[in-house]
């Protein structure tokens, strides 16, 4: 009986390479099934020739190293006979047995997901497209479009989720596919329900089925004279840690927590959506993990500070954040830039001490120590809250991940047991509808009217007082990828394979343009508009029509405007940390600034997301970048080269590594300079109010320049 080995898959979840751990007789046979040109790559699973099966590698004993080939069902054996069995990589993405691909084939599952992501799909049949009544199209993501839809033969309300990916690319496929396996994993009230997946055997797209949820908290908390109370506050909380909670206790790391991924329906019950940043983790054997995850706003000092060991702490982090928010009614720790984010957190969490500098080891540590520590300051800045409220957040927003504590011990906190108490989801007010999309469009309606009372206003009232609305849309955690989509030599094959039309024909779906659709038509053509005319801004001054903005791949000028905060902040950084080691490597070289939510250019957020970064390994070809053994990207380039939208060069960097010595300085100076943008920023709209009436969000001066530095 011969195997072939491989090497794990790029989209495997980042644990320790099985290959790293195999026998030596497994590491040449790996050689030999190269040399064969064999397309099987992941190192986990293994192929018998004798009858074509697969079967997985499964580590049996990690202190003897022992390693066994066993099929699925002698691997759920195993697992019973010895509960230590430590499933490498599992569940893995790749392939079930042939016979059961087949059978998957048969039951009517495209042969594209069957052949390499059976274990997604593995006891359920798709469901077809003919049974649904698309209705509205209601949430725009980076890789999906979501819809409301019917279920025609029970009248059930449903979310179809159509994500993108490449169907005649294995690894995009895989990498999608991840997703639903997370999700078929969770099963708790507190966790979006994936229903089912529709397709067919000729189809070359995908849909989730989802339970339909009407608000998301973005855009629950933007709607006008939303606020919440405390007993609120506790309820969407509580069922936020429950549902963390659960996820941890199961392996799971969500690494995208933000209002916008925490859906509501109309009962009050809130629930974790949005698995695609999300990773399995394992508390006793701290494996390397990317720390290009997380949302900029939400993301944890250790993470920003390069950290590739971690686990539950940085979720429970994003958590504070939003506990912070919810009372604040605003983001709390708006960064625009991975330097201000850091700063911000510093200035708010005090910086860590020297033992945890001397004992971390994290990579940017040496850049960002700063000379002088910062003072600790939540409970100061929070001293409105109430003390329980400050108690929790006080621990979420530990500096020291250790110290975060965990879901369930958050649970327990005093928060949770001291009056008032968290009220039933049930008793909860009823939302007009109120997605983030909705406050987009919300937004821009009012901006196009220029009507006293848009969300505009709504900001400015935010930045007076303390208790405003949240619903300040965050930035994604993947901004820069459609600037990768749009440097791809072959974008045209790209756009074309994603051309949502196309998409739509193939789906099954019958072509109808939602409602919404000729609505974010018009926004996206502002969005261009503004993003051309505009604006640094910052966060508080920009609404919700920039939320997706972000997103538009055929944007040139998104070039620009991530190029220029480079030469904005003076910060442009050499990448410096491509370590040999098997720890990931530092993102592919991206962008030094990024498009951003109500920013002229954004964080540095991240290119990041082992998710956008494993499922484009488009951009991997094009910058040089090769995967690594996790699943994520790392670029043997220091410096990559893009076309701007004047066609000049610009020089971009991977994680923000800067030459200086002080950041203190560097801080500084890098405030100074957004500040200054800020200023003409208001300048500029200030000059614009009086030819073009008194209610403005945005400037129409370009202030953005090239990175020759224009300004
Ligand atoms: N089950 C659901 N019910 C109602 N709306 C949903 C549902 N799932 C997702 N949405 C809406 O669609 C939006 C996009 O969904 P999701 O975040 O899962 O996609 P994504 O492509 O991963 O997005 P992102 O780029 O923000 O990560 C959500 O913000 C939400 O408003």
């Amino acid at each position: 009986m011969g195997c072939i080995y491989g090497k794990p898959s790029a989209i495997e979840d980042s644990r320790e390479s099985p290959r790293e751990r195999l026998s030596s007789k497994e590491s040449s046979d790996s050689r030999v099934s190269r040399a064969n040109g064999s397309k099987r790559e992941e190192g986990v699973w293994v192929k018998d020739r004798v009858d074509g099966g697969d079967a997985r590698i499964v580590l049996i004993d990690r202190k003897a190293n022992e390693s066994k080939r066993l099929y699925d069902d002698q691997v759920e054996k195993k697992k019973k006979e010895k509960p230590e069995v430590v499933v490498v990589n599992y569940p893995g993405m790749g392939s079930v047995p042939k016979a059961m691909e087949g059978e998957q084939v048969a039951a009517g599952w495209p042969s594209w997901l069957a052949a390499v992501a059976g274990e997604a799909i593995k006891g359920w049949v798709p469901l077809r497209a003919d049974t649904y009544e698309k209705l509205d199209k209601i949430g725009q993501g980076t890789y999906s479009s979501v819809y409301k839809a019917r279920d025609v033969t029970h009248g059930k309300v449903v979310a179809l989720k159509r994500v993108r990916f490449d169907n005649l690319d294995p690894e995009s496929v895989r990498f999608m596919a991840r997703e639903i396996l997370f999700l078929r994993r969770l099963d708790h009230p507190n966790i979006i329900k994936l229903e089912g997946l529709i397709t067919s055997r000729m189809s070359c797209s995908l849909y989730l089925v989802f339970e339909y949820m009407e608000h998301d908290l973005t855009g629950l908390a933007s709607l006008p004279g939303v606020k919440f109370t405390e007993p609120q506050v506790k309820c969407y909380m509580q069922q936020i840690l429950s549902g963390l909670d659960h996820c941890h206790s199961r392996g799971i790391l969500h690494r995208d927590i933000k209002g916008s991924n925490l859906l509501i329906d109309n009962h009050g019950i809130l629930k974790i959506a949005d698995f695609g940043l999300a990773s399995y983790f394992d508390p006793h054997h701290r494996t390397p993990l990317t720390s290009r995850v997380v949302t900029l706003w939400y993301r944890p000092p250790e993470l920003l500070l390069g950290a590739t060991q971690y686990g539950v702490s940085v979720d429970l982090w994003s958590t504070g954040c939003i506990l912070g928010e919810l009372y604040a009614g605003k983001p709390i720790m708006p960064g625009r830039t991975e330097v201000e984010q850091l700063h911000k957190i510093f200035k708010l969490c005090g910086s860590p001490s020297e033992d945890f500098w001397r004992k971390s080891k994290l990579p940017h540590s040496t850049v960002f120590k700063p000379q002088q520590p910062y003072r600790r300051r939540v409970a100061e800045t929070y001293k409105d809250f109430p003390a329980a409220a400050v108690g929790l957040m006080d621990t979420l927003l530990s500096i020291e991940p250790g110290q975060r504590g965990t879901a369930a011990s958050a649970l327990k906190s005093e928060f949770f047991t001291t009056k008032p108490l968290a009220c039933d989801p049930s008793s909860l007010p009823k939302y007009p509808p109120s997605k983030e999309i909705d406050a987009k469009l919300r937004d821009e309606e009012a901006r196009r009217q220029g009507v006293v009372g848009g969300r505009g206003q709504r900001v400015e009232l935010e930045r007076k007082g303390p208790k405003g609305s949240l619903g300040i849309p965050a930035p994604n955690s993947n901004a820069e990828l459609p600037m990768s989509m749009q440097k791809r030599p072959n974008s045209k094959a790209r756009s074309e394979m994603f051309n949502p039309h196309q998409d739509e024909a193939a789906s099954g779906f019958p072509l109808d343009p939602p409602r919404y659709t000729q609505a974010l038509n018009g926004v996206s053509k502002d969005f261009l508009e503004q993003r051309n005319r505009v604006s640094h801004s910052g966060p508080l001054v920009q609404g919700a029509a920039w939320a997706k903005s972000r997103k538009k791949p055929d944007d040139p000028s998104m070039a620009a405007a991530r190029a220029d905060l480079s030469t904005l902040s003076g910060l442009v950084a050499t990448r410096t940390l491509l370590s040999d080691d098997r720890r990931e490597k530092p993102g592919p070289s991206q962008p030094e600034a990024t498009n951003q939510v109500g920013r002229r250019s954004g964080p540095l957020n991240d290119w990041e997301s082992s998710r956008r970064q494993d499922r484009k390994h488009h951009t991997q070809r094009i910058v040089g970048v090769r995967p690594m053994d996790d699943g994520k990207a790392y670029s043997k380039e220091p410096i990559m080269q893009a076309q701007g939208s004047t066609g000049k060069k610009y020089a971009f960097s991977g994680p923000l590594l800067v030459q200086a010595n002080n950041v203190d300085l560097l801080l500084k100076e890098h405030d100074r300079k957004i500040q200054e943008d800020d200023r003409r920023a208001r300048l500029n709209k200030a000059r614009i109010g009086k030819f073009q009436g008194p209610v403005k969000q945005v400037t129409s001066k370009p202030i953005l320049v090239s990175s020759s530095g224009g300004r």
